[in-house]
C-alpha cells in the first residue's frame, strides 16, 4: 500500500521538525515540502498540494504567534486539519436507512472494481441486519450479468437482469420496480462502464439515473488512477448527481492520493475503500481515524472497534497487554489475523506505520490468513501461548502440518513470518493498558493527560504535547476516540 509509504514520510518529518529546538521559518517550510514532495508522489493533484502549504503556512504566522505559543502543536494541528479537509468536502453523503427504501446507483469506468464494489456494498448491509437487492444494468460487457449473478447468489442477495434485453433504461427501471415490491430497502443498480470516457456511457447513465430516480450515486475509482482521478471523477459528477466515492484495489499498489482529488472534484466523500477480490475486502471510510493514522498517530477506536468484533471477549485485555509490553505470542498473531492483514490491523497503533511492516505482509491475502488459522488450530494452548523460540520443534512442526493437512513447509513459513512480526511488536513496546477497573470511568471522563498516561512518551511528544492530544480528541470526537478504545458507550 503505497499510502503507508505516504503516512510513514509523512510522520518522518513531523518527527523531524519535532526534533528541532527552534522551530523557525525555515524548519516549518523544510517540514511542509517534505510533506507535498510525499502527497505529489502519492499522486495527489498538484493544485491540492500548493492549496494545502499556502494555507498551513497562512495558519501558522510566524509573526503573529507571541513566544509561548507553542508552534510544534500549532503547525501539527494545522497539517491534521487540512489533510481532514482535504478528504472532506464539508457534508456527508445521502445516508440510506434501514428499513426504508433506498436505491443506490453505482458508476465508474470499466474494470474500476464497480459489479465487485456493488455486491460488497450489499453483503456489508446484509450482514447488518438490511434486505439489500442488486439489479444488474450493464448490457454493455458480456459476462457483467453473469458476475453479479454468481456473487449475489454468493451471497444470498436477491439479483435482477436479463440475458436478451438490451435496453439498461429497462431493466433498471424494472428490477427497481420488482425490489420496491418485494420491500427491499436497499436497491443497487450497477450500470456499465466503458474503457474511456464516452459521450455514449454518460448518456447512458443520466438515462438509467432518471428512470430510477436512485437516493444516492455513487461513483466507484480504482485506487491506482494516479492524477487522471480528477478529470475523470468531474466528468461523471457533470453528467450524473455523484454524492459519494468508493475507492477500490486500495490493498495493491494504488498510491491512494487520487481518492483525495475525486473528493476534490465531485465534493463528495468517499464513503468506503476496497481492500481485496474478497466480499468481505471492504472497509468503512472516516476521515479523521484515516488522517490520524497516515500521521503515525493511530486509530484507536477503529483497532478496538476490531478486538470487540472478532477478539473473544476473555482474550482482549491480554492482547493489548500482550501488545503493550511486546511479548507477541502465536496467539496474539491469531487474534491480529482475525481482524484482518496484519499490516491493516498494526497500522492502526499508534507509533507503527505500514512501512515499518516486514516486506510481504501487504500480500497477507484472505486466503493465507485462512491457511495461517487452521495450522494455528492444529497447535496446543502451549504452543499459541509461548514465548519460548525453541518451543517449535521438528516433531511439533510435523504434527501441526499433519493435523492441518498442510506441508512442513507451509508451517515454517507460518512461523517465520510469526517471528519477523514479534521482532517488529518487541522494538515498537511502549504504549500501556489501563487497569480493568479504570476502564469504563476513563471511556467516559478522560482528558488528554489521563490519555497520555497510556501512550508511550515519544507518542505524546510527536503529538505534540498534551495540548495537541486534548485537541486531536475534541476533533476525533472524544467520546468516539476514548469509547473505542475501552470499550465505553459508543
Ligand atoms: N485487489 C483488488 N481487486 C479488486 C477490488 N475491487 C475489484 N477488484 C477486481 O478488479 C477487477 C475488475 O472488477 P469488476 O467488478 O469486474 O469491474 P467493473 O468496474 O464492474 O467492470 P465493468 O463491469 O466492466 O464496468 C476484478 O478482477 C475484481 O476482482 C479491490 O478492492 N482489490
Amino acid at each position: 500500500m503505497v499510502l503507508a509509504q505516504l503516512g510513514g514520510s509523512i510522520s518522518r518529518a513531523l518527527q523531524q521538525m519535532s526534533n528541532a529546538t527552534i522551530i523557525d521559518e525555515k524548519v516549518l517550510s523544510d517540514c511542509l515540502n517534505e510533506i507535498s514532495r510525499a502527497l505529489l508522489q502519492a499522486d495527489v493533484q498538484f493544485k491540492m498540494v500548493r492549496d494545502m502549504q499556502s494555507n498551513i503556512k497562512r495558519i501558522v504566522n510566524f509573526d503573529d504567534l507571541a513566544a509561548g505559543h507553542n508552534k510544534r502543536r500549532i503547525i501539527q494541528q494545522a497539517i491534521f486539519n487540512e489533510l481532514c479537509k482535504m478528504l472532506d468536502p464539508g457534508k456527508p453523503s445521502f445516508t440510506p436507512k434501514k428499513g426504508k427504501t433506498s436505491v443506490i446507483m453505482f458508476v465508474g469506468l470499466q474494470g474500476s472494481g464497480k459489479t465487485t464494489t456493488c455486491t460488497k456494498y450489499a453483503y456489508y448491509h446484509q450482514k447488518k441486519g438490511w434486505k439489500p437487492a442488486l439489479v444488474c444494468a450493464d448490457t454493455f460487457r458480456a459476462g457483467a450479468f453473469d458476475q453479479l449473478k454468481q456473487n449475489a447468489t454468493k451471497a444470498k442477495i436477491p439479483f435482477y437482469g436479463s440475458y436478451t434485453e438490451s435496453d439498461p433504461v429497462k431493466i433498471a427501471a424494472e428490477g427497481v420496480e420488482r425490489f420496491k415490491k418485494e420491500n427491499c430497502d436497499l436497491i443497487i443498480v450497477d450500470t456499465s462502464g466503458r474503457h474511456k470516457q464516452e459521450a455514449a456511457l454518460f448518456e447512458e447513465m443520466r438515462q438509467v439515473s432518471e428512470a430510477t430516480k436512485p437516493d444516492l450515486v455513487i461513483f466507484v475509482m480504482d485506487g491506482g488512477i494516479g492524477q487522471a482521478a480528477f478529470d475523470q471523477a468531474q466528468a461523471f459528477k457533470q453528467s450524473v448527481a455523484v454524492g459519494a466515492v468508493i475507492v477500490t484495489k486500495m490493498d495493491g499498489h494504488a498510491k491512494g492520493g487520487g481518492a483525495l482529488s475525486a473528493v476534490a472534484a465531485t465534493k463528495s466523500p468517499v464513503i468506503f475503500i476496497g481492500t481485496g477480490e474478497h466480499m468481505d475486502e471492504f472497509e468503512v471510510f472516516d476521515v479523521k481515524p484515516f488522517v490520524s493514522r497516515l500521521l503515525g498517530m493511530g486509530d484507536w477506536s477503529g483497532f478496538m472497534d476490531k478486538i470487540h468484533e472478532v477478539v473473544p471477549t476473555d482474550q482482549q485485555l491480554e492482547l493489548l497487554q500482550k501488545l503493550s509490553e511486546g511479548t507477541f505470542t502465536l496467539r496474539q498473531y491469531q487474534n491480529i489475523l482475525k481482524m484482518g492483514p496484519s499490516v491493516q490491523v498494526l497500522s492502526m497503533l499508534p507509533g507503527f506505520s505500514a512501512e515499518s511492516m516486514p516486506k510481504g505482509h501487504e500480500k497477507e491475502s484472505q486466503a493465507k490468513i485462512k491457511r495461517y488459522m487452521v495450522m494455528m488450530d492444529s497447535m496446543t494452548n502451549a504452543e499459541l501461548d509461548s514465548t519460548n523460540p525453541k518451543l517449535m520443534n521438528e516433531s511439533r512442526i510435523r504434527r501441526i502440518a499433519r493435523g492441518s493437512g498442510r506441508q512442513v513447509s507451509d508451517v515454517m513459513d507460518m512461523l517465520e513470518e510469526y517471528k519477523r512480526l514479534a521482532n517488529i511488536l518487541s522494538k515498537r513496546k511502549g504504549f500501556k493498558i489501563p487497569k480493568k477497573g479504570e476502564m469504563s470511568a476513563l471511556s467516559r471522563n478522560m482528558n488528554a493527560q489521563q490519555l497520555g498516561k497510556f501512550l508511550p512518551e515519544h507518542m505524546v511528544k510527536q503529538i505534540g504535547g498534551y495540548g495537541s492530544l486534548q485537541n486531536l480528541m475534541k476533533q476525533m470526537g472524544s467520546k468516539d476516540m476514548m469509547g473505542g478504545m475501552f470499550g465505553g458507550d459508543r
